[in-house]
Formats: C-alpha cells, structure tokens, sequence
C-alpha cells in the first residue's frame, strides 16, 4: 500500500535574534498510510506540535519534504496549497478557543462550507449533517462556543474539520482538555468517522492509554527526534529505546 503522506528528514531550526539557534524537529521520517492511525507521543517540547505545524504548512521547514498521494508539496503556493489546506485539517486541544466567539457553531462549519462554493442554504443544509453525523442534534447549530459544552464544542471543531472532506485529520491533543468519558466518546467518535470516510490520523497525544486504545502504530519523540516506532504492544509494553521505558515509566 502506498503512503497518504510521506515525511522526509523534515527539520525546523528557530532563529530568534540573541538567542542560539534551536532545532525543534531534527531529521523526522515516517509514512502514514491510508486509514492508519499513527500516534505521536512524547514530553512536553519534544517538538510534536512543530512538527504537525510544518506538515500543515502552517510554518516553513528549515529542510525535508512532505509527499501527499506521492506528491512534493513542501512548497507548494496558490491553489495547489489552498487545495492542500484541506487535504489536511487539524483539531486542536482547545475547541472553545478554535471557534470565533461572535458566530454560532453551525456559521462556523457553514463558513469553510461556503468557501467551497455552496450556497448559505445549502452550506446550512450539510452543516446541520456534519453537526448529526458528530451526534450534535440541530440545536446546536445556533448555539455559540461559550453556550456548550467542551465535549459539545470538540464535536463541532470536528464536524467543520470534516467539512472540507480532508485525508488526514492532525489532532493534536485533541481529547486533553476533555474529562476521561468525554474523551472516550470523542476516540469512539473519531474511530466511527474513519471508518466511514477512510480518514487516516495523525494523533498527538500524552496520554498513552489513549494512544494504545486507538492508535495501529506510534512513533515516540524526543529532542525533536523519533527515538522509536512500533505497534502501541510494542513501544509502550515493551519499549527498546530508554527514553521510552522513562516516558512509559513516568505515566504507570
Ligand atoms: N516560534 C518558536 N520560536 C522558538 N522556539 C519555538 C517556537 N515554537 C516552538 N518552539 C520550541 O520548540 C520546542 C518544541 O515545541 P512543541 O510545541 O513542538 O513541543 P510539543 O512536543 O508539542 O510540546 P507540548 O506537548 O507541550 O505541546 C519547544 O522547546 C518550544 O519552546
């Protein structure tokens, strides 16, 4: 099977003024494959987020490329990188915080709906869908971030993730602010819309009974570096890399 998306020897170094350079993600490789669900874990720092930056092209690698379905796009401008914005969609930690305070939820999944080109009926229409599909009744389509709940405002970050019919879905630490059902749901959720639109994910996340529940495979970061790879079994029963027998170790 050949790779949704390809990462090759991707590296960020940030140049701040009378700082030293610091290199937050250092030569990163990995493929992930249609309908995969790859974890990435590793402490606070070890560059996950940076690293799912730049695959979003939400900032510039300082070297590397990113192949999405075997092509470069790692600098891609215009059309072909707005396409690409919606290939790949994030969901963040903080729902609240994603969406814009002074519109409903269902205007902010119904605007990235129009951007396509539907009309503000029809944007209503598969807004309303999305919202059912991520097991939001219509209710919620008029309600504002600060009026539900954060399981509540995760789904609908999810629905307008959804709206723009990606391949990949980055989450990063996306269940983290949610309380232990609530993030249950939202994993059983996420699991549900894989399944039915062959999503793959990049899942970014601490908790490693989460990420062993609902990952196929998991890569481990440290220092801006993959340290290890393997199935969930694998890196967190029976980790090789010592980092990885601390990470384990710190969490049991
Ligand atoms: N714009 C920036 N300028 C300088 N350093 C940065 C910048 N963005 C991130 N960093 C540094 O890069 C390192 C990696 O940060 P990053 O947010 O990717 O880590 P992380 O693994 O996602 O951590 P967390 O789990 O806490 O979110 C950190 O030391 C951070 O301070």
């Amino acid at each position: 099977m050949k790779p949704v998306l390809e990462i090759k020897n991707l590296t960020k170094t940030f140049v701040t003024e009378g700082k030293s350079d610091f290199t937050a993600v250092d030569h990163v490789s990995f493929q992930l494959y249609p309908g995969e669900t790859l974890g990435i874990v590793g402490e606070s720092g070890s560059g996950k987020s940076t690293l799912a930056r730049i695959i979003s092209r939400l900032i510039d690698a300082t070297e590397g490329s990113v192949f999405l379905d075997g092509q470069d796009v790692t600098e891609i401008k215009g059309k072909k990188l707005r396409t690409y914005y919606k290939d790949i969609q994030m969901v963040f930690q903080s729902p609240v915080t994603s969406f814009d305070p002074r519109r409903s939820l269902g205007d902010g999944i119904g605007e990235s709906l129009r951007n396509q080109g539907l009309s503000k009926k029809e944007a209503k229409k598969e807004a309303l869908c999305l919202l059912q599909q991520c097991g939001l009744s219509s209710e919620f389509y008029e309600r504002y971030p600060h009026e539900v709940s954060g399981g509540q405002c995760q789904r609908a970050a999810v629905a307008r993730a959804l709206a723009v019919k990606p391949q990949i879905v980055i989450c990063d630490e996306a269940t983290s602010a949610l309380d232990v059902t609530v993030q249950q749901q939202i994993i059983e959720l996420l699991r549900e819309l894989k399944k039915e639109r062959n999503l793959a994910y990049l899942f970014i996340c601490h908790n490693l009974a989460l990420v062993q529940m609902f990952c196929d495979r998991v890569l481990v970061m440290n220092d801006g570096k993959i340290v290890e790879e393997g199935t969930p079994d694998e890196v967190i029963m029976y980790p090789k890399d010592e980092y990885t027998k601390m990470l384990v170790k710190s969490v049991l």
